[in-house]
């Protein structure tokens, strides 16, 4: 059987103050696309660094496709892009990436050809002959994503690959990632953005604290405790338990505006919904809208993160 990307068993790194990461266990199979997401200061840049070997651990164990980091043939097989990247300013976009296309031991006779691929990847293109030193931060970043992906990687990490990205910019990164993901690539994001992870990533973490408090499956968060929003005429106290007794449904008025009451309910099976509609009508109300609440990682994370003083 192949070897994971990524196998970190009580992966450990604790800076002089006590900081860092803690007892992390995690493996990613290949083709996985991962994002790890924390509050600041979590210790997502920790892990990853140990993962291209740029630190060292301080207890447990890791492995990158069966090899300890920072060897050549697992550096080999890795993109990063770290979250601060300093470029060498006064090369063009066009060295910079011929430069790093060397370091990930890409052939002379593929060089051309990989360069290109990645500036017109990224929308580089037709800045490539220009000075770094010209660059906007997008372009940096945007140059920094090319540089993690020249040497056509298989294990590709990005350590907050849109923070200076417009909206288009960060819509095209998605795209790429999306792109990276169908090619059976595997990706490790760092990110703060929920919305990428539920639009590109297959699993999720979050670290918190230095310790990876959950993992799991993009899909089975999102589908587990779905919250639906209901607003509604004609609700009165006794029919709204009523209508909890009658659907089996939790639900709580989160306002009342104008005779207006909005509603909401946890509905795992979708089946369910139209029932739950069904019982209001029977009772007497009347439904002027029903929703699902979006952004509902993000109610994953702030639950995981105030249960732990944020
Ligand atoms: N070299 C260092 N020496 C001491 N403490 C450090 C060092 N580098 C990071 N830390 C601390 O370790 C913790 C984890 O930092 P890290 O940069 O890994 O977090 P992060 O999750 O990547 O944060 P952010 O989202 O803000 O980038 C923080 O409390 C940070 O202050």
């Amino acid at each position: 059987m192949a070897e994971p990307a990524v196998f970190a068993k009580g992966l450990t790194k604790e800076y002089t103050n006590g900081k860092g990461c803690h007892d992390i266990h995690l493996t990613l199979p290949n083709g996985e696309v991962f994002g790890l997401l924390g509050p600041n200061g979590a210790g997502k840049s920790t892990f990853v660094k140990m993962l291209v070997g740029l630190l060292h651990k301080t207890a447990g164990e890791v492995k990158v496709f069966g090899l300890p980091p920072g060897r050549p043939e697992s550096r080999r097989k890795i993109g990063y892009l770290p979250e601060l990247f300093r470029f060498q300013d006064w090369l063009t976009g066009y060295e910079v990436l011929q430069f790093h296309a060397r370091l990930a031991g890409v052939d002379k006779s593929a060089m051309h050809r990989q360069v290109d691929r990645v500036l017109e990847l990224v929308g580089l293109g037709d800045r490539r002959t220009e000075r770094v030193r010209s660059y906007s931060k997008g372009m940096q970043q945007r140059l920094g994503l090319a540089c993690a992906l020249v040497g056509d990687p298989q294990l590709i990490i990005l350590d907050e690959p849109v923070s200076a990205l417009d909206p288009g910019g960060r819509h095209e990164v998605r795209s790429i990632l999306t792109g990276l993901r169908d090619e059976g690539k595997t990706v490790l994001l760092n990110t703060h953005l929920l919305e990428d992870v539920e639009a590109v990533c297959s699993t999720v973490g979050l670290l918190s604290e230095g310790k990876l408090q959950a993992h799991g499956r993009v899909d089975d968060i999102l589908h587990k405790g779905r919250e639906w929003i209901f607003t509604i005429g004609g609700m009165e106290p006794d029919l709204l338990l009523q209508l909890g007794q009658e659907t089996g449904v939790r639900f709580h008025i989160e306002s009342v505006v104008d005779e207006v009451t909005t509603l909401v309910g946890v509905i795992d099976e979708p089946a369910k919904l139209g029932y739950v509609n069904d019982v209001i009508h029977r009772l007497g109300m009347t439904i002027y809208t029903v929703s699902e609440r979006s952004g509902r990682l993000e109610n994953w994370f702030l639950q995981l993160t105030s249960t732990k003083g944020h």
